[in-house]
């Protein structure tokens, strides 16, 4: 066996690849990213064939870079931006239409319609989801109702329908394997997460034909191989990224939580066996299948976190780098009173509000750039600070610390802006690549190259903690106005 696992994670931006070795040392890393289309307001699509020759370039990159000859991989593992829908066609391997990605909003209609068939309640209590354009379900019936023929070609199994992780496992394995994992299943909004099995009252309503879904396997199997320069590679992990970053914390234990810091940001904390549904406008969702039986997990889901960074830079050209952000946030002693909501794409948990839009408010004549950068930073905290809350208040446990990864954890201030609002302390691992750690987990259980959870437990190590300092009068009133700031923009675009 290899001693080598390759992780692709192909996120809402760019796609990477990961080489890892069997004490997770990184060898090599390669990213590239990719073209983001926006054809009309609201909406947001992917070339899915963007993504998958970006992924098969970053994957033969890091490859190459690192030296390591391709016999000694042990085995790939796939972690991916969830939701996102791809529709292709088995016989040429082309998509039929553009990937529709998560953040889109063109089907609110769609999903308000469901909503008024009585459905909302059936999706609750099979799907553990809330009904919401996010998920792959209208995404699908989108695409089937306006490409030609495309529903007749579904029906006969002609098209088929993968989300990313499904996409490039059946490029990768050259159209063998047409497979999906419980985490990437639990988030089209069609899956059973109790009976485990596509819903047949979601698929008659929303007319999408049974042939044209993936296999569901586990998180941890080999599914197929896949040759790179000569060599046999077993696919052998596959998790959407947000379970991947929770496994990759290594939060196996009920009541173990992340937030990653990404594009959006996603709080996941780990319920164990029995999925625990929310009050308080969070999802219910598969946290890792392994060995036929799931974990669930809670998962609070913000649509804009990292991303109103990436805003402030390329539309607003406020500064060229990323990490610049945090130099002019620090240039300011405080937001001078302005608050940023960035419900680009409406708002996600927990306020599940599709037609919300972006704010900013408090603007005096006195307000610099440097406030503005501030107010997004923050906006970035108080959106997780009202996650943290929500799933206080719905497992009853507080939570006493926060693992945080993703590339917006590399800010500091955010990160000891966070531990300020939440008065907890944040924690960010020395591996900061948790999300595509997590799919090598997986596909290195698989293949045996780690033995256990144990085993892999003990490979956590804290690279910093952020304990919260900020005073509690100014606490509340930061949260104060955040809270009305979000008033603000609720309902905006109906
Ligand atoms: N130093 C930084 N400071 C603040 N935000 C950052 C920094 N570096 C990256 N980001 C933000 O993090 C996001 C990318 O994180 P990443 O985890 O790579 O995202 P994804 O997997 O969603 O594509 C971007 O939205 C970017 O604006
Ligand atoms: O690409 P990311 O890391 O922002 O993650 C996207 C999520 O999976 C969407 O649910």
């Amino acid at each position: 066996m290899g001693n080598y696992i390759l992780a692709l994670d192909q996120g809402t931006t760019s796609s990477r690849a990961i080489l890892f070795d069997r004490a997770q040392n990184i060898l090599a890393v390669s990213q590239k990213e990719f073209t983001q289309y926006y054809p009309r307001e609201g909406w947001v699509e992917h070339d899915a064939m963007e993504i998958w020759s970006s992924q098969y370039a970053v994957m033969m990159e890091v490859v190459a870079q690192s030296g390591v000859d391709a016999g000694d991989l042990a085995a790939i593992g796939i972690t991916n931006q969830r939701e996102t829908t791809v529709l292709w066609d088995r016989h040429t391997g082309r998509p039929i239409h553009n990937a529709i990605v998560w953040q889109c909003r063109r089907t609110a209609d769609l999903v308000d319609q469901l909503a008024a068939e009585g459905l909302e309640a059936h999706i609750r209590s099979t799907t553990g989801l809330l009904p919401d354009a996010y998920f792959s379900a209208t995404k699908i019936k989108w695409l089937l109702d306006h490409v030609d023929g495309a529903r007749e070609k579904a029906r006969r199994g002609d098209i088929l329908f993968g989300t990313v992780d499904s996409w490039l496992l059946w490029k990768l394995t050259g159209g063998a394997v047409h497979a999906t994992d419980p985490t990437n299943a639990s988030r089209t909004m069609l899956y059973d997460i109790r009976k485990l099995d596509w819903d047949d009252t979601l698929l008659q309503a929303l007319d999408i034909p049974r042939a044209m879904l993936p296999q569901v396997r586990s998180s941890s199997e080999i599914y197929g191989y896949t040759e790179i320069q000569g060599a046999r590679v077993p696919i052998a992990g596959m998790a959407g990224d947000q379970q991947a970053a929770l496994f990759g914390q290594t939060c196996f234990s009920p009541g173990d939580a992340k937030n990653t810091y990404g594009t959006g940001c996603f709080l996941l904390m780990n319920t164990g066996t029995e999925p625990c549904v929310s009050r308080n406008g969070l999802l219910t969702t598969i946290a890792v299948g392994l060995g036929g039986k799931v974990q669930y997990a809670l998962e609070g889901s913000v649509f804009v976190g990292g991303a109103v960074i990436q805003w402030l830079r390329d539309e607003l050209r406020f500064f060229t780098e990323s990490r610049d952000a945090e130099y002019y946030a620090r240039k300011v002693e405080d937001n001078g009173g302005v608050y940023l909501v960035p419900a680009f794409t409406g708002l996600g948990a927990p306020y599940w509000d599709m037609y919300a839009r972006g704010t900013l408010v408090g603007l005096t004549r006195g307000t610099r750039r440097e406030h503005i950068i501030r107010a997004a930073q923050e906006s970035i905290a108080y959106q997780v600070y009202d996650l943290v809350r929500a799933m206080e208040a719905d497992t009853g446990l507080p939570l006493n610390q926060l693992r945080a990864d993703g590339g917006a954890s590399r800010d500091r201030f955010l990160m000891q802006f966070q531990a300020d609002i939440l008065e907890r302390t944040v924690r960010r691992p020395a591996i900061r690549e948790t999300t595509a750690l997590g799919a090598a987990y997986l596909a290195g259980l698989a293949v045996g190259l780690w033995r256990d959870l144990d085993e892999l437990r003990q490979l956590w190590i804290c690279d910093t903690s952020f304990r919260p300092a900020m005073d509690p009068g100014r606490r509340a009133s930061l949260l104060s106005g955040w809270h009305k700031a979000v008033g603000r923009s609720r309902d905006w675009a109906r």
